[in-house]
């Protein structure tokens, strides 16, 4: 049973059942450009009160240092060590978990934050933001891909710049079954401006289905990222809490590292999932917003 906070003393008691939390920020903090109503008042709030709080994202359009010029942007001071996201958590699995050798490239199909992650961590990459993957798929071009035996790794993320001829050849690569196939993360949408855009999920889903490889991913809600998270941090688990508005990337992420969950209504999920006949998982607290944790306590 999910409790609805709506309330100044169920704010009270919630906060004061946590000293860190980890949070989501699409669909939690803002909607694509928009900022969601007191976010700004409720991270001050939580500061204020000297809770601890990392911002667990797995969009890797961005690199960590990138992101604290968006939070920036917003008014919101954060810095690089407090946020986790899924571009960076890709290039920690490369580095720690597969000692990624040295003489190797990784193909990368997704934007600069995964390029930057991977140099912060000092493995070569190719692919990416490189003008000269912006290929138009002819005859003449896709007869020119070449499988490149330097390529021990495709990384898989968002791309805006997604095109045919880029898909072709991260495809040439994982035919080998030698060459590891990474997504940073496979949700399905993420929300933007109130609509619901197609996210890193659909495009790691075409190399899935055309190699019938299964990626390792190392976004929320894979363990790999919840064991990098609790190492960084020294998190424990019962004193923390994840927030976020999705229930099979944001709750799962967090049921399945044994934390809190807070689940707000701006993003992905409604209140009806939450509510209807086996949600996929039960936050322990949902409310309308984030912001609503500031708004209740200023009510006497
Ligand atoms: O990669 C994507 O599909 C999106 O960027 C991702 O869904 C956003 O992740 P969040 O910040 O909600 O963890």
């Amino acid at each position: 049973m999910s409790t609805k906070i709506t309330n100044k003393e169920q704010v009270e008691a919630f906060l004061e059942s946590y000293d860190t939390f980890l949070f989501d920020c699409d669909g939690v903090l803002w909607s694509g450009t928009h900022l969601l109503p007191h976010v700004v008042e409720t991270i001050e709030l939580l500061r204020s009160r000297g809770k601890r709080l990392i911002f667990v994202t797995n969009n890797s359009t961005k690199s960590r240092k990138a992101y604290t010029g968006k939070f920036a942007k917003f008014g919101i001071t954060v810095s690089e060590n407090e946020i986790f996201g899924s571009a960076y958590s890709s290039a920690v699995y490369l580095s720690k978990v597969l000692n990624f050798p040295k003489d190797k490239k990784v193909l990368v199909v997704g934007e600069k934050g995964i390029e930057e992650e991977l140099e912060s961590v000092g493995i070569n990459y190719i692919g990416g933001t490189d003008p000269a993957y912006n290929v138009e798929a002819t005859d003449a071009s896709l007869a020119s891909l070449a499988r490149d035996e330097s390529i021990g790794a495709v990384l898989c993320g968002l791309d805006l710049h997604l095109n045919y001829y880029k898909i072709s050849k991260a495809l040439l690569q994982i035919q080998d079954p030698n060459c590891h196939f990474l997504a940073t993360n496979i949700d399905s949408t993420f929300p933007s401006a109130g609509r619901l855009l197609p996210g890193a999920g659909t495009i790691v889903g075409t190399l899935i289905t055309s190699s019938g490889r299964t990626p390792v991913a190392l976004g929320k809600p894979s363990d790999e990222m919840m064991n990098c998270v609790k190492e960084a941090y020294h998190l424990d688990p019962s004193k923390t809490c994840m927030v976020g508005d999705r229930l099979n990337t944001d709750m799962k992420f967090g049921e399945k590292g044994g934390l809190g969950t807070f689940m707000v209504l701006t993003g992905v999920d409604k209140e009806e999932t939450i509510l209807g006949t086996n949600p996929l998982v039960t936050p322990k607290f949902y409310a309308d917003r984030l912001g609503l944790l500031y708004e209740l306590l200023q009510n006497n």
